[in-house]
C-alpha cells in the first residue's frame, strides 16, 4: 500500500505545571504530529520532541526538518505491506529516532484502522488495563514535594517516580519514603551523576526503591555495568537504550536490571516490541516510559504497555496530569486501581479533536 499524502503539524500545548528534570525544564508539549492518508483512512503519530536537545539530540525544529525534508518524501516512495515496513524503509536514516517514530506510529494506527484491528491486538497485547504511575519533577522544597506527591497519591497513583540530582536526591527520597512507607517508589537522574558518585548513590539502597533510572551518561552502557554491582537497587536504563542492539549490549553486560522502553526513543513500536521480547527472554522486566505526550502518543504507549513483560507501572499518567485540555476527544483517565484502560477500537483508538488541534498548531505542511 502507498501512503497518498502526509500532514505534519508542530504544536504548542501548555502543561498544567512546568516539569523539571535534573538538567532542564519543560513548560509545554512541542511535539511534531504526523497524519498519514491512504485508502480513505488516516493514521496519527506523535514525535514527542522537546524545544531543546536536552533529553536526546532532537528538538521540535530538527524533527520538523527531518520529517518534512527526508522522512515524509522517503516513505511516500515505499510500498508498505504493514506498519513494520516503516522501520525497514528508514534503516539507512541515522539517529533522529523520535522523528522516525512519528511516521511509524501513524503507520500502525493507519493499518489498524484499515484492518479494523486494535493496536494492542496488532502488537500482541495481553492486558485490558495497564499499571501506571506518575513522574514528579524537581520541586522548590521538600514541603512542596510532599504536597505534590500527596495530591497524586490522593488522586489514586500507586507508584511515584522522583526526579533527582546532586543536592536533591537523598533527603527528598527519604522524606517520601518516611511519609509513605509502602508506596512503590523509584528515582530518575537523567544522566546527571558519574561513576565517582557510586558511594553517594548507594545511600538510595536504604529506601527500598523499585529502581534507579539512568544515573550515568545518556549514551553509556559500559560504566552502568561497572556501577550496577555497587548498588543493591536495580539500575534502569532509559536514554542509553536507543535500539535493540543497545538493549542486547546492556543485557549481556549486566548494565541494568530493568529497561524503560519508550517507543519514540527507539524509532517506533517495531523496535520497542523487539526490546520487550529480548528483555523477556533475559528475565528482565520492562515498563513504558513517557515523554509528556498528548493523547495521540499516549495511546501508542498504553497499547505497548499491554504486552506481557511490561510488569512494572509505566510513566503513562492520565491526560489531566499534563494538560488542562488534550487534543483528543477521548483523553485517558486514571482508573481507581492506578491503571489506564487499553483502547480496543481500530488502530490506536485516539480520536483527534481537530477544532482544538487547529488552535494549538503553530505550523502545518501537507506533503504529497
Ligand atoms: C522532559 S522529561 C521526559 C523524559 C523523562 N520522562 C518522565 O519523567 C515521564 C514524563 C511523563 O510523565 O510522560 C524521563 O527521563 O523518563
Ligand atoms: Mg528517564
Amino acid at each position: 500500500m502507498r501512503i497518498e499524502q502526509i500532514e505534519l503539524r508542530r504544536i504548542e500545548l501548555p502543561f498544567v505545571a512546568p516539569f523539571e528534570t535534573s538538567g532542564w525544564r519543560e513548560e509545554a508539549n512541542h511535539s511534531v504530529l504526523v497524519r498519514l492518508f491512504a485508502q480513505g483512512a488516516e493514521g496519527w503519530g506523535e514525535a514527542p520532541v522537546g524545544v531543546g536537545p536536552w533529553y536526546n539530540e532532537e528538538t521540535s525544529a530538527t524533527a520538523w526538518v527531518m520529517l518534512r525534508e527526508i522522512l515524509a518524501p522517503l516513505i511516500l516512495q515505499v510500498d508498505l505491506d504493514g506498519p513494520e515496513g516503516v522501520e525497514a524503509a528508514f534503516a539507512r536514516v541515522r539517529a533522529n529516532r523520535m522523528a522516525r517514530s512519528g511516521i511509524e506510529f501513524a503507520a500502525w494506527d493507519l493499518f489498524g484502522r484499515l484492518r479494523g484491528q486494535s493496536l494492542t491486538s496488532m502488537l500482541g497485547g495481553t492486558r485490558m488495563s495497564v499499571d501506571v504511575g506518575v513522574s514528579v519533577g524537581v520541586q522548590s522544597s521538600i514541603e512542596a514535594l510532599l504536597e505534590v506527591v500527596g495530591a497524586y497519591v490522593a488522586a489514586g497513583y500507586q507508584r511515584v517516580k522522583l526526579k533527582i540530582k546532586p543536592g536533591w536526591d537523598i533527603e527528598p527520597t527519604r522524606a517520601i519514603r518516611e511519609r509513605w512507607p509502602d508506596l512503590r517508589l523509584q528515582v530518575d537522574a537523567n544522566s546527571i551523576y558519574t561513576l565517582a558518585d557510586a558511594a553517594h548513590l548507594a545511600q538510595l539502597d536504604a529506601f527500598n526503591l523499585l529502581l534507579i533510572e539512568q544515573p550515568l551518561a545518556h549514551d553509556d552502557i559500559f560504566d552502568h555495568a561497572k556501577l550496577q554491582p555497587q548498588l543493591r537497587t536495580p539500575i534502569c536504563l532509559d536514554e542509553s537504550i536507543v535500539s535493540p542492539e543497545h538493549a542486547r549490549w546492556a543485557l549481556e553486560m549486566g548494565a541494568c536490571g530493568v529497561i524503560n522502553i519508550k517507543p519514540s526513543r527507539v524509532g517506533g513500536l517495531t523496535a520497542a516490541r523487539q526490546i520487550h521480547d529480548m528483555a523477556q527472554a533475559a528475565g528482565v522486566p520492562v515498563w513504558c516510559g513517557g515523554m509528556l505526550e498528548t493523547g495521540i502518543g499516549r495511546a501508542a504507549n498504553v497499547a505497548l504497555a499491554s504486552l506481557p513483560n511490561f510488569s512494572l507501572p509505566g510513566d503513562i499518567s492520565a491526560s489531566e496530569r499534563y494538560f488542562k485540555r488534550d487534543i483528543v476527544t477521548n483523553p485517558f483517565r486514571l482508573n481507581p486501581d492506578s491503571t489506564l484502560s487499553v483502547p480496543t477500537g481500530p488502530g490506536s483508538g485516539a480520536e483527534v479533536d481537530m477544532e482544538y488541534l487547529e488552535h494549538v498548531t503553530v505550523e502545518k505542511v501537507i506533503i504529497g
